[in-house]
């Protein structure tokens, strides 16, 4: 059995897991968050893990809301950056894997093509960049440890877009959304999945050298405005869904206009096949 512990337990993506932790035997998943583990803080994660010591450690804990970053710079880089900053340095004193979740938004967008590991990050926004420091810094601790970047990610936990747009289609008559910003989402419980099957193979082969950075989304391509009219045509909404462009729906963030990642480097070393993301849409939406 190995001890699995989760920061930032009850977010979406910690949900996520706790919803197919049953599908791993194996493993005895621990959640913690803000209030019995804070990742800020550097003594207390030393004695947990002094305490604990877990085999791995997946961090889902994050300061996630793009806009109010741009005003709250410094919690953004103490929780994205420090934090797994703080765990990067546990895990090595105490053999741990570890396991960083990143976002599509440290690429500045001007790409036409998706985006792969090896490309150059540019964030365009305080979350990207403090993001990509915490990137940096758990990759800088042990080059066995793993980064997974992942893009608009959703389900029926938490706050996120498809949530927030089904609530809006029950509640307005029409609504105005960005077809100018291309990615592609992803269920958070297929994320889950992705991330244990990881770790399942790290400790399968543990001298296999499958450190660095990954990147995993939904398959497929689309924009926000095309996410919503999927939402309303699975739902069953009668709202109005218009495409505008980003102008016209200002933000205190600017987000990259193209995000697609490219998902080679996963599917080829841990042999995963991955849900379209209509598909996995539509298996959230049962949910929600
Ligand atoms: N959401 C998205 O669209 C995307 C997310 N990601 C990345 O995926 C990961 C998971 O995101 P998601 O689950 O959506 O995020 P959430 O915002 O849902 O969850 C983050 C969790 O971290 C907790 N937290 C806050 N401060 C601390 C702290 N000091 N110590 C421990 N925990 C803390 C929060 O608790 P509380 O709520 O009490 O503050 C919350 O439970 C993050 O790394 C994020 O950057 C990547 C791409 C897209
Ligand atoms: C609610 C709403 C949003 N939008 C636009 C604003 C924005 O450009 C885009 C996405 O909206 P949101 O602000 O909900 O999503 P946003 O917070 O930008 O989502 C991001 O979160 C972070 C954590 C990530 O890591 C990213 O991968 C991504 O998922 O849709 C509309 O055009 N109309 C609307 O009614």
């Amino acid at each position: 059995m190995k001890n699995i512990l989760i920061t930032g337990g009850n977010g979406q993506l910690g949900h996520a897991i706790k919803k197919i932790a049953g599908e791993f035997p194996d493993f005895n998943l621990i959640y913690t968050d803000y209030d019995t583990l804070s990742i800020t803080d550097a003594e207390a994660v030393n004695n947990y893990f002094s305490e604990n010591t877990p085999d791995a450690c997946i961090n889902c804990a994050a300061y996630t809301a793009v806009d109010k970053a741009e005003s709250d710079e410094d919690t953004a880089f103490v929780l994205n950056f420090q934090g797994p900053l703080n765990l990067a340095e546990a895990c090595a004193a105490h053999n741990t894997s570890l396991i960083q979740i990143s976002t599509d938004y440290v690429f500045n967008g001007n790409a036409c093509v998706p985006y792969k590991e090896s490309d150059d990050t540019d964030p365009q926004s305080v979350y990207g960049s403090s993001k990509m420091r915490g990137e940096a810094a758990v990759m800088g601790i042990n080059e066995n440890n793993i980064v997974v970047r992942t893009s608009w990610l959703y389900s029926e936990f938490g706050i996120n877009f498809a949530k927030r747009m089904k609530e809006l289609m029950q509640e307005r008559p029409e609504l105005n959304v960005v077809f100018d910003q291309a990615g592609t989402p992803t269920y958070a419980v297929d994320l889950a999945k992705v991330l244990l099957q990881i770790l399942q193979h790290r400790f399968a082969q543990p001298d296999a050298a499958i450190g660095g950075v990954y990147h995993y989304s939904n398959e497929g391509v689309t924009s926000w405005y095309d996410f919503a009219v999927a939402i309303k045509e699975l739902t069953g909404a009668t709202t109005r869904v218009l495409p505008i462009t980003s102008d016209k729906y200002p933000t205190p963030a600017k987000r990259p206009a193209y995000s697609v990642m490219n998902k080679e480097k996963i599917k080829a070393t841990f042999g995963i096949e991955i849900p379209y993301w209509r598909e996995s849409l539509a298996e959230c939406l049962k949910f929600i």
